[in-house]
């Protein structure tokens, strides 16, 4: 293995510690370790899908090399990493085998851990071998997922539906993208299809800054499901609109381009300005407040309000797999509180006939269905305003059929990675239209 392979695996170590150890989100570690900037492009987009991949499939990699321990439990952290760096070559990433168990001996020796090559050696080996039977006798989806989340979103969504959000997990979300104009006269540049709400859709990878339009600021990348509750506000145009909770601006930018007068919310300043040159290479104007949305306040009321609380994120687990490691149901009740409050200063905000969309990247009933059942029972102030699939679909000519799955009974909508599975899928969102009667 020539030394820069070698650096980019022990970046894949480091990034590992972080995120499954020190808790840091993948993101933030990428953004952290040093050693990356120095890495060829073509090495950085391998770490992150290197790592992204053992986060990914942990359960079935540890069930794997458990089963190959002759012991009951797993080996300590540093040898279980490199086991896991190399398993997931083997086993998801098409490495041919010499290669995979040469890096997994080659980062021991390099970690200080020569005494366990014979160990690695061993297991790899074996792995190499008996990989794909033992892989192909796994429950992936059920595996890879924590027993919380699983027991959570059997309950409120049933065995079939779980399964269907489990086994999307498996895969890397496609690219998703919101365009300023007619999205049919991107497609083709783009080389994406159009999907029933307008979104255009693509493949995964590549560098998004590269592509067609990204500098004119012709469109942004944006979730097909995150793209739905600016939607939901109808005809903004000329309205005044608060996005609260903006950063970094998917929504913002959708409701400045429907014409609305926005002023966008957070209380991160780094990643306000972040909204602001996002607003400016898309060549939109909008007004921004960096405060808490628990305590800040509009001079005067407004016509709507839009507000994508924090939440778990759990509905993001496509495209940030280490959410399923790293969130946990004590954080599912803290960020519910901190929902609850947020939502009572949106319909505080608003005018007397005025809408608030709720919305959050989740899957949890706590952060969503649930949340909006107490919020019924304690203001007598709002109602629900029904979604129909309708209000979803973009273009005369959209298929309002593919819409209605997304529109719950209660006329809400709620997406999961399972809803749209020959599509590519859905990030899993909740969001419900208020509108304010006194
Ligand atoms: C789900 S993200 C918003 C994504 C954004 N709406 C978009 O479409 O691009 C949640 C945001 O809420 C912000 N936030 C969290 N708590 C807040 C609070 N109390 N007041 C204002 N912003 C808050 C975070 O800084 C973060 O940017």
């Amino acid at each position: 293995m020539n030394t820069e392979t070698l650096a980019a695996r022990r970046v894949v170590l480091d990034l590992l510690e972080s995120v499954l150890r020190r808790r840091v989100p993948l993101d933030d570690a990428l953004d952290q370790h040093r050693g990356l900037p120095g890495l060829e492009p073509r090495d950085r987009a391998f770490v992150r899908l290197l790592t992204a991949t053992v986060i990914r499939r942990l359960g079935q990699i540890d069930a794997v090399v458990l089963s190959l321990l002759a012991r009951p439990d797993l080996p300590k952290a540093g040898v279980l990493d490199i086991l896991r760096v190399s398993a997931a070559q083997l086993l998801f990433l098409g490495t041919p085998a010499h290669a995979a168990v040469d890096t997994g001996v080659e980062l021991a020796v390099a970690k200080g851990l020569a005494g366990m090559k014979g160990l690695i050696n061993a297991v790899l080996r074996r792995l190499a071998r008996e990989g794909a039977d033992l892989l192909a006798a796994q429950d992936a989806g059920r595996l890879n997922t924590p027993d919380w989340l699983w027991l959570a979103w059997r309950q409120h969504y049933g065995t079939g539906h779980t399964r269907a959000i489990v086994d999307a997990h498996l895969v890397e979300a496609p690219l998703d993208i919101t365009v300023k104009g007619d999205p049919h006269a991107w497609a083709e540049r783009l080389e994406a299809t159009v999907l029933p709400t307008g979104t255009l859709r693509r493949a995964a990878g590549g560098s998004v800054t590269e592509l067609p339009g990204f500098n004119e600021g012709a469109w942004w990348v944006q979730d097909a499901a995150a793209a739905l509750p600016a939607r939901l506000l109808g005809d903004v145009a000329g309205l005044t609109v608060i996005d609260l909770c903006a950063a970094p601006g998917g929504k913002t930018a959708q409701l400045a381009a429907a014409g609305a007068k926005v002023t966008a919310v957070d209380r991160s300043a780094p990643r306000l300005d972040r909204l602001s040159r996002n607003m400016e290479r898309l060549g939109l104007s909008v007004a921004t407040a960096v405060a808490d949305a628990t305590k800040w306040q509009p001079d005067e009321p407004v016509d709507a309000v839009l507000l994508d609380a924090p939440c778990s994120a759990t509905g993001t687990i496509r495209r940030h797999p280490d959410v399923a490691r790293l969130k946990t149901p004590e954080d599912v009740g803290r960020l519910s509180g901190v929902q609850r409050r947020l939502l009572d200063r949106a319909i505080d905000m608003v005018k007397p006939g005025g809408l608030v969309v709720y919305c959050t990247c989740s899957l949890q009933p706590e952060e969503g269905e649930e949340q909006l059942s107490k919020l019924l029972s304690r203001r007598l102030d709002v109602m629900v305003e029904p979604i129909i699939p309708v209000d979803l679909a973009y273009g005369a000519e959209a298929d309002v059929e593919a819409l209605a799955p997304l529109v719950t009974d209660s006329g809400d909508v709620r997406t999961t990675p399972g809803h749209w599975a020959e599509l590519g899928g859905l990030d899993g969102f909740f969001m419900t239209r208020l509108r304010r009667t006194a």
